[in-house]
């Protein structure tokens, strides 16, 4: 039995652990909030988390990427794709009118949370009035379950159409997001190592932190990994948090932990005086695997 922290049933978190965990007894254990989705497996070491990391059009869930760095030390296991698809829920009566056409004007304000809202700017810009209140909440299941238990009318939420039908209410437009293929990619999260699949495509996550700022430093660090021809899938910088101006790199490896070219790579990394923290080396999984597994299950 595996068990799994993660946001409350019916988010695009709970979907896609569905999935990837499709063959598996698992246990889920669900949060209202991100910070408890951390902090429960970094209680337990014997579980794992659900984090959402990274999405087509949003690009970086920051706040997660942050506690990945500053406030746990959870190595990540395992990485897999799930498509965000986001829809508009909540009563189809509050927003027909005598004609039974939908009256748009009637929509007063929209809950999401912020990453699945930043995703369907367009929609809420195009059709919905131009001061629509908007309310960020902790996932897309909480603004569903929020819309169900207002009296209030007008208040509509962005959400998965697994929570409007957990909480008995309409999917009333459905793919709201700005852009088709939007996906969400996910980290498993734990101290325990993955075991449950076989073998995939494996990716190194590593945080570098330069010794000091100098012309060229983020150059050496590029090059060790360029001349030895290893491919690097993401590179971001973030605060270091300690004062302004200082950095860190997140860097994503197309290499296992394992491969001798890539533990040279570090190696001369850190020769030039670098620290370098590896976050975890894991197998990737994409949409595609996933669902062919399901399909032949
Ligand atoms: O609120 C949810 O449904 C979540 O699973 C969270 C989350 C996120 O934090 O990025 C996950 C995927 C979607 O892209 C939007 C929101």
């Amino acid at each position: 039995m595996v068990t799994v922290a993660l946001l409350p049933a019916g988010s695009v978190s709970d979907e896609a652990a569905r999935l990837f965990f499709q063959q598996e007894d698992v246990q889920y254990k669900h949060h209202r909030l991100i910070s408890d989705v951390f902090l429960s497996t970094a209680n337990d070491i014997s579980q794992y988390s659900v984090i959402p990391i990274e999405n087509t059009i949003d690009g970086s869930v920051s706040l997660h990427m942050d506690w990945l760095v500053h406030e746990v030390d959870l190595p990540i296991q395992a990485e897999w794709i799930y498509p965000s698809n986001q829809n508009l829920i909540g009563r189809r009566s509050e927003l027909v009118n005598e004609h039974g056409e939908y009256d748009f004007s009637r929509v007063k304000k929209i809950i999401s949370h912020p990453v699945a809202m930043s995703q369907c700017l367009k929609f809420i810009r195009e059709y919905l009035p131009e001061d629509v209140e908007k309310e960020h909440v902790s996932s897309t299941a909480e603004s569903v379950r929020i819309v169900r238990d207002l009296p209030e009318q007008g208040v509509f939420a962005i959400g998965t159409k697994t929570a409007a039908v957990n909480n008995g209410l309409d999917v009333l437009v459905e793919s709201v997001t700005d852009h088709q293929n939007n996906y969400t990619r996910f980290f498993l999260v734990g101290n325990k190592p993955y075991t449950g699949r076989e073998t995939a495509q494996m990716r190194t996550s590593i945080l570098v932190t330069l010794p000091e700022d100098f012309p060229g430093a983020l150059h050496q660090v590029l090059s060790a990994f360029a001349w030895r021809r290893i491919n690097l899938t993401r590179i971001e910088s973030r605060p270091t948090k300690k004062k302004l101006g200082s950095y860190y790199f997140y860097i994503e490896i197309k290499y296992s932990l394992n491969e001798r070219l890539l533990q040279l790579a570090l190696e001369e990394i850190t020769a030039i005086g670098c620290h370098v923290r590896v976050l975890g080396s894991y197998p990737c999984f994409t949409y595609d695997q996933l669902i062919t597994e399901q399909q032949m299950y």
